[in-house]
């Protein structure tokens, strides 16, 4: 035992990227390791960290765990900037410019958050898209963990950007949108151009994003280890593939339904814990109460997208001649463009009166939950993918940028558990989708989503996948201060 003396346990810093997406699945990942009795630092941005405050109960849910703290840290930009649509990439240098030297002067400082109760950070489980923290963790001979917010299967897609260059399928002069790809093991035969993450749909090469995502994520292979929010039978035969570059990963998603599963075998408050940068509205579970069984289509394009009036109306006819009930979250910010003068028409405002409701942000993970919902239009972020998988409910992918452009092929070509209609906004095809997925073909979704939920529920219940890979985790951690 080191010089702390037996008594205290591991101390790690957890480190998402300051977005919703990433902060809410690192959060559950902290809990689930307090759980363990870990002391943890959780470095959030000043930006999240006060949305955190404001919308969430997180400081008293944590009061519980005595070793659990919060730190923030600046992302660098200024309050008011939108860290949505096209301006989220500004994060990417502000937070290598401003948050990065910040961070390690901070470490320094603060000593590795030592105090009297608690040891310097032992081991740092940093988001794997903030390498400036690998940098620190192999300067300061700190162990590292990178965590993978996105799925494994659009991971091992931005791996092999390079072999994918290197093969000209990706390339100055294009290829087709639904050439199939062939060099990503695991992927050929339904993998086309268009599948890809959107970073690679460039007409140049060295276009900053692609190379920025090509960098990012093959320096995670200098981590000790990699954590991933998947589990084994949804993506382990890909998890195979990146094991091959990555030998220790452990797979212990879905992370949120594992924190359920944890709290519920300690019999603590399983309550669900909520990470929202924004007020979630209640009341729709009231709406939802009133409805029959799986009749309700859940609309969310998460914390990131936005859409043109343009592209809003047609969603809204698509919902609306479908004759399906809908409720749909359309957050304050999340129109662009258009100068807002056009009025909603009239049809549209009556079809919604009667079979739609309104909010600016959802409890998510209670709504897919609700019997009312039979389905979800999303834009495939893999959050909201997992949280659907877990609750069995069929999906609509309408994916916006990165990673869900991928994770929308593999809803519905390898897992069919429904639609992919990236790539298009318009209100027939919706129209058509929502009578797919809710009426003409609901039963055959419906099995093979509950099917997939149960493989989900039985990976984080003792004894399952996820279940073993967290405890072996809490035990390679453990080792770390011997
Ligand atoms: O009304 C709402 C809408 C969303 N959510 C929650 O917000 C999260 C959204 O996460 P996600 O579905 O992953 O989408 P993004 O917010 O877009 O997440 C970013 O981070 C993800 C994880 O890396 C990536 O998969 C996405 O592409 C990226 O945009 C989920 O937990 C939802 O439950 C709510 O609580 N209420
Ligand atoms: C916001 C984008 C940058 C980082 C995220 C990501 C990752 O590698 O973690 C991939 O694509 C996007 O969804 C995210």
């Amino acid at each position: 035992m080191d010089s702390q003396g037996a008594t205290q346990p591991p101390h790690v810093l957890i480190f998402p990227v300051p977005i919703q997406g990433h902060v809410n699945s690192m959060l559950k990942l902290a809990e689930l390791l307090c759980l363990s009795g870990f002391d943890i630092t959780f470095m959030v941005s000043d930006f999240s960290h006060s949305r955190l405050l404001k919308h969430t109960t997180v400081v008293s849910r944590f009061k519980q765990y005595p070793g659990f703290r919060f730190q923030s840290i600046t992302d660098g930009l200024p309050d008011d900037h939108p860290r949505a649509g096209e301006q989220l990439m500004d994060m990417a240098p502000s937070i290598k410019n401003k948050t990065a030297p910040l961070f390690k002067q901070m470490m320094v400082e603060k000593n590795l958050f030592a105090s009297e109760s608690r040891r310097p950070i032992t081991c740092i489980i940093a988001d794997g898209a903030l390498p400036f923290a690998g940098d620190f963790a192999e300067e300061k001979g700190i162990p590292l963990i990178y965590f993978r917010t996105i799925s494994a299967c659009s991971f091992w897609a931005f791996f092999r950007i390079p072999e994918l260059i290197e093969a000209g399928e990706i390339s100055d002069e294009g290829i087709g949108m639904d050439q199939l790809v062939k060099s990503i093991p695991g992927m050929k035969g339904f993998l086309r151009f268009r599948d890809l993450p959107s970073f690679c749909r460039v007409n140049d090469i060295y276009e900053p994003n692609l190379q920025l995502m090509k960098s990012v994520t093959r320096q995670t292979t200098r981590a000790q280890a990699a954590i991933f929010n998947t589990f084994e039978d949804l993506e382990g035969s890909i998890v195979s593939h990146i094991r091959k570059h990555i030998p220790k990963i452990f797979t212990i998603g879905p992370n949120h339904s594992h924190l359920n599963s944890r709290l519920a075998e300690k019999k603590a408050d399983n309550s669900i814990l909520s990470g929202s940068f924004w007020a979630e509205d209640r009341i729709c579970l009231d709406w939802l109460n009133a409805q029959p069984p799986k009749s309700v289509i859940y609309v969310s394009f998460g914390s990131i997208t936005v859409v043109t009036r343009e592209q809003l109306l047609e969603f809204w006819h698509g919902l609306v001649n479908s004759g399906q009930r809908f409720l749909w979250v359309m957050r304050p910010d999340s129109i662009v463009g258009e100068d807002g003068k056009n009025q909603t028409p009239i049809e549209l405002e009556e079809g919604t009166k009667a079979r739609g409701y309104m909010v600016g942000w959802a409890p998510q993970e209670e709504v897919l939950n609700h019997e009312a919902v039979g389905g979800f239009l999303t834009h495939s972020g893999w959050n909201s993918t997992l949280e659907s998988i877990v609750v069995g409910v069929p999906m609509i992918c309408w994916p916006y940028f990165g990673d869900q452009t991928t994770n929308s092929r593999f809803v519905s070509e390898v897992w069919k558990i429904g639609l992919d209609i990236k790539d298009t906004c318009d209100r027939e095809i919706i129209e058509k989708a929502v009578r797919e997925l809710m009426e003409e073909r609901q039963d055959e979704f419906l099995e093979r989503s509950e099917n997939m939920a149960k493989l989900a529920r039985k990976a984080v219940s003792e004894g399952g996948s996820s279940h073993c890979n967290l405890n072996a985790l809490i035990d390679y951690i453990n080792t770390m201060i011997i």
